[in-house]
């Protein structure tokens, strides 16, 4: 049985060495926990009825133990969960805020290790090596933990990862391809692009692997600074290429304050506004100038010193993301139609992305964007009224009761419910990964703006710098150019138009003539058919679960009382399947009923 050699720290750190099969039973068990607990919380009943309250109770309770099993199983899982809590397309909100907590909460490993590692790595003593090595760490991660040294008279850090993490994974990733390979087997969400989790599984898989190669990260920093090398409000660490290797990375020592700590901020005196709006600026250029930007932006990541007049400093370039040109451009032009309140380009873009995939019904998912580009500038107004209120009355904020809001979503609900009910039908949204961090690198950097800055708003810092950006850069201009062009299109076909009204009334007579000789059908979607429909089509097909499963009982039963019991066990167990689907069966009906009457407002 091959050994594994894992460092000390969590329930994963215990053993010095770990087998293939100890390893899958830790990991299966948690698997096996955590179904159980789900499937207890889906059927038990808590006193006084289930509540909406109650089941978000009960969600935030199992994803607190699902993160602190994360943390148990270790260095695989920690990052899985880190990548995860980016997926607000794939786990419910609770899921999401908890595995957002799993950074920096990994124990440090014996210095001595990783003294032998570095050792090991750069084929000298690290007295030979550095005219200092500070053997306390700097910093612990999940992957690998951060020494200061002195190396030529330069001040220094070495990051160095946990011994045994390629075998780690090996037989982590195992065992998780088996989970990613049941779930696209039971989802329903699963077929076809919609959720593809053994694709979801690659991509974390490679993302792992990628970041156990720090010559990897070496890279991605050296480029990360080339794209800011005329912005001096961004710092990156130099690297020192002849000390880095695939376990270790040598870079320049870059102290700073954490880009959270707002009271050490205030004592250097740096103003914290423009610290925000840098932030916020940086991003925009990553994503829609460089294409290449900063995945995992958490305030461990970011750092700020009193260089420059202040600056950002970035560490940890483990985990990058890539924007190809025709997305940048894309994402420019959606931008352009939220500022234009434009529906249609909106769309056009994200059809254009690959983000929307046109379906037979696209009237619901244009009312649905014009509904949000209305909304949104509802919104941006009531924040603005509010700000003034603010300066004329120092402490004013307009706090919504708990009524008021339900009664907000009650009626916004009523307003695009049954458009977004068509929408969820049909699914003609793709969300890549890359979007999902780009979104994720957003609601954090929102959050760091607002701990600056109480009055931060970043759609206000947003518009000026990507409003620049489409005048001044190339993608920009395109996007731009093309407009101009599609307006031009427009008029002129309107203008040959006016000679061609007598052309229409004559199509329009032949279309009725058609539909009179029934040459020609008119489709009409029934949106509350198709959803009664899709009600009995699950009761119908739970229902032939419970059929199986009772007839499977009788007849393992019979097998077991006559002793024939391979064949008996086969069939409890098969029962257990069934009874399983009709479990999935029994919630899937209960879901389309709470949406039914919040629908038809009957909630
Ligand atoms: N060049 C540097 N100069 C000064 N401090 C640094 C430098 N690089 C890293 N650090 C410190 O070490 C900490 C951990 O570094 P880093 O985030 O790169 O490690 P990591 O293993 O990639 O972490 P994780 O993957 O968990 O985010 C940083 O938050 C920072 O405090």
């Amino acid at each position: 049985m091959p050994k594994v050699s894992v460092v000390p720290g969590g329930r994963w750190n215990r053993f010095k060495t770990y087998s293939t099969i100890q390893r899958t039973l830790e990991i299966w068990g948690s698997v096996f926990a955590f179904i159980f607990k789900a499937s207890l919380d889906a059927h038990e009943l808590p006193a006084g009825g289930m509540t909406e309250e109650k089941r978000v109770m009960r969600r935030k309770v199992l994803a607190k133990w699902l993160k602190e099993s994360i943390l148990r199983l270790g260095p695989t899982f920690i990052k899985i969960g880190q990548q995860f809590s980016t997926r607000v397309d794939i786990l419910p909100k609770e899921y999401v805020d908890q595995l957002s907590e799993l950074q920096d909460q990994v124990p440090p490993f014996p210095s001595e290790t990783a003294v032998s590692t570095i050792e090991e790595e750069l084929g000298a003593s690290v007295n030979e090596i550095f005219e200092r090595f500070d053997i306390e760490p700097l910093a612990a991660a999940s992957l690998g933990q951060v020494h200061r040294a002195c190396l030529n008279g330069q001040e220094v850090v070495l990051k160095v990862q946990r011994p045994g993490l390629k075998e780690l994974f090996d037989i982590d990733l195992k065992n998780l391809r088996v989970i990613a390979e049941y779930l696209q087997k039971v989802d329903p969400k699963s077929d076809g692009a919609k959720r593809d989790w053994v694709a979801i599984y690659d991509e974390c898989a490679n993302v792992l692997y990628q970041e156990i190669d720090y010559t990897k990260e070496a890279f991605n920093a050296e480029k990360f600074a080339e794209n800011f090398k005329n912005m001096d409000y961004v710092k990156v660490p130099e690297i020192y290429w002849e000390y880095t290797t695939p376990q270790v990375l040598t870079m320049e020592y870059v102290p700073g304050i954490k880009i959270n700590r707002i009271q050490q901020i205030d004592k250097l005196g740096l103003d914290r506004k423009r610290l925000g709006r840098y932030a916020v600026e940086s991003y925009l250029e990553q994503i829609l100038s460089h294409g290449f930007f900063h995945a995992d932006p958490h305030p461990g990541n970011i750092a700020v010193d009193d260089a420059n007049g202040g600056r950002l400093i970035f560490y940890d370039f483990g985990m990058m993301g890539s924007i190809s040109p025709n997305i940048r451009e894309g994402l420019l032009e959606v931008f352009y139609g939220v500022y234009e309140k434009d529906p249609d380009k909106v769309l056009q873009a994200m059809v254009q992305m690959g983000v929307l995939v046109p379906t037979g019904d696209m009237t619901a998912v244009r009312r649905t964007a014009q509904f949000f580009l209305d909304s949104f500038e509802e919104r941006l107004a009531a924040q603005r009224k509010e700000r003034e209120m603010a300066t004329v009355e120092p402490g004013f904020k307009k706090q919504l009761s708990k009524e008021e809001k339900f009664e907000k979503k009650k009626q916004r609900l009523a307003a695009i419910g049954e458009d977004l009910l068509a929408i969820a039908a049909d699914q003609p949204f793709r969300f890549p990964a890359t979007f999902t961090f780009v979104v994720r690198a957003f609601s954090v950097l929102d959050g760091i703006g607002k701990g600056l800055d109480p009055r931060f708003d970043i759609t206000e810092i947003a518009k000026p710098y990507a409003m620049e950006l489409l005048r001044f850069n190339e993608a920009g201009v395109e996007v731009l150019v093309k407009d101009a062009r599609k307006r031009w299109d427009r008029q002129s076909r309107a203008f040959y138009n006016v000679f061609r009204q007598p052309d229409r009334v004559e199509k329009l007579a032949q279309i009725i003539e058609r539909l009179e000789q029934g040459d020609l059908k008119l489709r009409v979607r029934a949106l509350e058919s198709e959803r009664s429909f899709q009600r009995v089509a699950a009761v119908q097909k739970t229902i032939g679960y419970g059929v199986a499963a009772g007839s499977l009982v009788n007849l393992a039963t019979i097998l077991h009382l006559n002793s024939i019991r391979m064949p008996a066990t086969m069939g409890y167990c098969l029962c257990a399947f069934f009874g399983l689907q009709i479990l999935l069966g029994v919630l899937k009906v209960k879901k389309l009923d709470q949406q039914e009457r919040l629908i038809t407002g009957t909630a």
